[in-house]
């Protein structure tokens, strides 16, 4: 069987990653499989364990770190984040394209270790609009978005490290080049 590809989504928190995921993750036809990452940040209102985070605590997460269980980690904003590597691999030999939703420093980590991965940074149409996405959402208190603004300015520069750049104005039209770039990827690595 073919093994799957490695596909990382980076791009600066509240340009609306999850919200282009949700239009094309379920497409069968694309073969994916979401890795949940395990992170010590408190659970948004509606997000469940073991679905859209592994919620841990500080110590668990440094205990997987130093045991080798995470592909890759950092720390963003005052909490970790990390890839636990059991499934991914399980899942790529199963011939499912695993997909990893993860920030730029955990993706220069994994562009190390599996140089083949596919990258892709979605970018906002403007830090502007980011800044409204963000605080739309109300997820989280003024300091910690004023945080996180900060983080984007960063990260923004990071762009450059990755193979393909999507502008999430319209969400729809964002998916639908994810998807083409991915069936793309599909027919020609691995060969
Ligand atoms: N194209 C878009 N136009 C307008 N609003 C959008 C668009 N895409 C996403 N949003 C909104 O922006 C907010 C942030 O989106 P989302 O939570 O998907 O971002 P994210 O990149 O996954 O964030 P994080 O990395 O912090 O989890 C949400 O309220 C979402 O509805
Ligand atoms: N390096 C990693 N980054 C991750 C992982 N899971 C999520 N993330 C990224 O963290 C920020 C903040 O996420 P939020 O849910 O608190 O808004 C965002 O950029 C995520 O993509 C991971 O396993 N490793």
């Amino acid at each position: 069987m073919k093994k799957g590809l490695l596909i990382i989504i980076s791009g600066p928190s509240g340009v609306g990653k999850g919200t282009v995921r949700n239009y094309f993750m379920n497409d069968a036809s694309l073969k994916l499989a979401y890795s949940i990452s395990m992170t010590t940040r408190s659970p948004r209102a509606g997000e469940q364990d073991g679905v859209d985070y592994i919620f841990t605590t500080k110590e668990k997460f440094e205990e997987a770190i130093q045991h080798g269980e995470l592909l890759e980690w950092a720390e963003f904003v005052g909490n970790y984040y990390g890839t636990p590597m059991s499934q991914v691999e399980k899942l790529r030999n199963e011939g499912k394209n695993v997909l990893l939703e993860i920030e730029v420093q955990g993706a220069t980590q994994v562009k190390e270790k599996c140089p083949d991965a596919l990258t892709i940074f979605i970018i906002p149409p403007s830090m502007e609009e980011l800044e409204n996405r963000i605080r739309g959402r109300r997820s989280e208190p003024e300091e910690v978005v004023q945080q996180r603004l900060a983080k984007a300015g960063k990260e923004m520069k990071m762009v450059n490290n990755y193979k393909y750049i999507v502008c999430n104005d319209d969400p729809k039209l964002a998916a639908e080049l994810i998807s083409s770039i991915i069936r793309r990827h599909m027919e020609t690595d691995n060969k």
